[in-house]
């Protein structure tokens, strides 16, 4: 079970705590809670900007860093080509999770590399679609999952980012989206396929599509597609979960990220919290 710590905010970022406590503080020993008389109401954004500047205090200059894909780790992304540009962090290398954090990283003259070249890499940063107790994590609803799971396997430390959005009590329960990127040929048999191996957990699998509004699937960076699967009910055995779906012929990469973050930073009403293994 993570263990979990509260950072005090300044008090430009307090806020009142939540009436209900997340699952995750049920399940954890230690509660704190961050109060303040002035209770500013932060939009999503700029929670996860919150987490992301948390996370981005543990680079330290001459680092190999995996940067993450999404719309919370293109914070991080931000923050340390602003680091770069004032001198603060010097002699970092990134490498990059998707050809949109590629671009991102190169605009702001972040000097990037690849895993052939840097196959050891110092802390990689990124979002998360669900986290659960363990830090167990959902990954790729950006369509990212293939390469993430590479760069953040080669690094030796991990944080995730995430708003307290991102929590479940099991992974699959959020009703939203769990990603397995397949190879373009014959990807309605694996779709079936991956449909019938989660029949009790109520499983429906969906080709993800574009969305330019044509029937056209989406193609990952890696030239594949992506079938996602929408449980009703959580998935109980994430690990013998993984390894039947890696074990289908044509599959290339599951969203299930088990037993790799060694820290997770959730922002929200309460404040940002640090949880570890
Ligand atoms: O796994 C990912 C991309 O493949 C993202 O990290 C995940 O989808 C979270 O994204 P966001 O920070 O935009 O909510």
């Amino acid at each position: 079970m993570a263990s979990l710590s509260f950072l005090h905010l300044s008090s430009a970022t307090r806020f009142t705590p939540r009436a209900t406590p997340l699952n995750h503080r049920a399940r954890t020993q230690k509660s704190f809670s961050i109060r303040s008389q002035s209770a500013p109401v932060l939009s999503q954004d700029e929670l996860k900007k919150l987490a992301a500047d948390k996370a981005v205090e543990s680079v330290k200059s001459g680092m190999v860093l995996g940067l993450g894909t999404g719309s919370t780790a293109a914070f991080v992304v931000d923050k340390l080509g602003q680091l770069l540009s004032t001198g603060q962090l010097s002699n970092i290398v990134g490498i990059p999770t998707s050809k949109r954090t590629q671009e991102q990283a190169a605009s702001l003259n972040i000097p990037l590399s690849t895993l052939d070249l840097h196959p050891h890499i110092d802390l990689a940063i990124d979002g998360a679609d669900e986290v659960d107790p363990n830090l167990d994590l959902v990954k790729g609803r950006g369509g990212a999952l293939l390469r993430e799971k590479m760069v953040e396997a080669a690094s030796s430390s991990f944080i995730v980012v995430a708003d307290d959005s991102k929590l479940v009590s099991g992974l699959g329960g959020s009703g939203l989206a769990m990603p397995v990127e397949v190879v373009q040929f014959c990807w309605k048999y694996n779709l079936v396929r991956l449909e019938g191996l989660f029949k009790e957990l109520g499983c429906e699998a969906k080709l993800r599509l574009a969305g330019d509004g044509s029937e056209k699937p989406y193609v990952t960076d890696n030239m594949n597609y992506i079938v996602d699967l929408y449980f009703k009910n959580p998935i109980k055995d994430g690990f013998a979960a993984g390894k039947e779906i890696s074990a289908m012929e044509g599959v290339v990469e599951h969203g299930l990220f088990l037993g790799m973050a060694t820290s997770v930073i959730i922002a929200g009403k309460t404040g940002v919290e640090v949880m570890t293994k």
